[in-house]
């Protein structure tokens, strides 16, 4: 089939590959024009044959809003504009009504499999009726990854960015889980090769997965990470899952203490933890540290940290 892409970055232009070696044709448009095969929204558009589809590919919030503005005053009745961002998965209700007052279609996708998914497929999450759904198959074929799974139409619109704003929920809670392993092993004396520690959890263990050997790929380039900061963005799916979850009273204290620890990660000092030491020093006199002295380790150091409080 034919397909207009928009947004040829990092995803995108990946995608584009896979689906071309899947046996269909692709145009893509970006604002690079080193990368593009059109020079803008309307010649992409004007290049493919009615009725159309477009996937957009470029980040969620302004950049997705304002492409699908755009794609809704240039397509026709009968087309289809596919969301394949991080999309916040409200957002996709909002663009379906769009849509759908100019008789165009609508699926949102989430889509997973990072850099490595012109190789290995990409795991698609999404959302539409089923007609809809059926205009964009091929593509869904092309990009998923070889094997039975890795691709499901998780229900109506809206359905595909929920369930990939899940799935990145779990993500946060996998990394921080291994980042906290990780950093425990290497604090302790009676570990010497914490790297061979987590390469033999490649195998045989209950923990073994893809986010596993890409902590030990990292950790074979570079096996303290001394090259790194421990700074941490976000940008977003973590938030949303978090507030999903107030909204559905649904506990999830794994995920949202990862997407605390990211927030900590960006901070040079802790202003919390700084009311934490005056308090202590205020009800029991326990040493606190002068910010001038931050870094150096002094008689309130972890050791000094345990010993139990003498009054208050
Ligand atoms: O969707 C992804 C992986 O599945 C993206 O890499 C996403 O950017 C990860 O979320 P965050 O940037 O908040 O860590």
């Amino acid at each position: 089939m034919e397909l207009g892409l928009v947004g040829l970055g990092k995803m995108g232009g990946n995608m584009r590959e896979r689906i071309r070696r899947g046996g269909h044709t692709v145009i893509g448009y970006d604002r690079n024009p080193d990368v593009a095969d059109v020079g803008s929204l309307k010649e992409l558009v004007d290049s493919l044959s009615a009725p159309r589809v477009v996937w957009v590919m470029v980040p969620a919030g302004a950049a997705t809003q304002s492409t699908i503005d755009e794609l809704g005053d240039l397509l026709a009745p009968g087309d289809l504009v596919v969301d394949g961002g991080n999309s916040r998965w409200t957002d996709d209700e909002k663009h379906a009504e769009e849509l759908k007052a100019k008789g165009i279609g609508f699926v949102d996708c989430g889509v997973s499999g990072g850099v490595w998914g012109l190789e290995n497929g990409y795991a698609l999450m999404y959302g539409g009726s089923a007609q809809d759904v059926a205009k964009v198959q091929p593509v869904f074929d092309a990009l998923k990854p070889e094997g039975e799974f890795g691709s499901v139409h998780a229900g109506k619109v809206g359905a595909g960015h929920f369930a990939k704003m899940v799935h990145n929920g779990i993500e946060y809670a996998m990394m921080q889980s291994f980042a906290e392993g990780w950093e425990l092993l290497e604090a302790a004396d009676s570990v010497t090769d914490v790297r061979e520690v987590f390469r033999s959890w490649q195998e045989g263990t209950v923990i073994r997965s893809w986010l596993l050997d890409l902590a030990v790929k990292a950790l074979d380039s570079d096996e303290h990470l001394d090259a790194l900061r421990g700074y941490a963005a976000d940008s977003g799916e973590g938030r949303w899952t978090v507030e999903a979850a107030i909204d559905n009273a649904v506990p999830l204290p794994a995920i949202t203490a990862s997407l605390f620890a990211r927030f900590s990660s960006r901070q040079e000092d802790s202003p919390q933890m700084k009311m934490i030491a005056a308090l202590r020093n205020q009800f029991g006199g326990h040493a606190v540290t002068a910010a001038d002295k931050a870094g150096e380790k002094g008689a309130d150091s972890p050791g000094a940290d345990v010993t139990p409080p003498t009054g208050g």
